[in-house]
């Protein structure tokens, strides 16, 4: 169990973007702006599906974290927040995905 949280990981990235350090992989993603950012995020989601599919719980744990980081700074360089993030999922939990999904296909 840890106490460490996505906020954190959101603050650290934060620092670390501006930070203009060229050992920096967040400044590095940060200056080349969100395409690349972006087409990061996309290859570790595809890495974790492999790992989910193959079964593989050392490497989900890995690829998830790849994956994580990578939605975090390209949420930074977009400009949206977790916590913006979190307010919709928890408006979400008024009701099933299913019942969301059936009035989505009704409309
Ligand atoms: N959590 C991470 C984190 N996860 C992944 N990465 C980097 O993301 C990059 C991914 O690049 P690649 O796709 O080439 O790597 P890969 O997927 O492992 O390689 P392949 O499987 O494709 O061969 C690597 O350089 C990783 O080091 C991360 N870089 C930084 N962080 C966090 O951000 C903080 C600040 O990091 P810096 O900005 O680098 O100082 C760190 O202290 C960490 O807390």
């Amino acid at each position: 169990m840890t106490d460490f949280s996505l906020a954190d990981l959101e603050r650290i990235i934060a620092t670390r973007a501006r930070s203009g350090d060229p050992e920096s992989w967040t400044a590095k993603l940060y200056e080349h702006g969100i395409e690349k950012a972006a087409q990061k995020l996309g290859e570790e989601a595809v890495e974790t599906v492999i790992a989910a599919v193959k079964g593989d719980d050392k490497a989900i744990i890995s690829e998830s974290a790849d994956l994580l980081y990578h939605w975090l700074v390209v949420l930074t360089i977009a400009g949206v927040s977790t916590s913006d993030v979190m307010a919709e999922l928890e408006r979400r939990t008024a009701r099933s995905g299913t019942a969301e999904k059936a009035s989505r296909d009704r409309s």
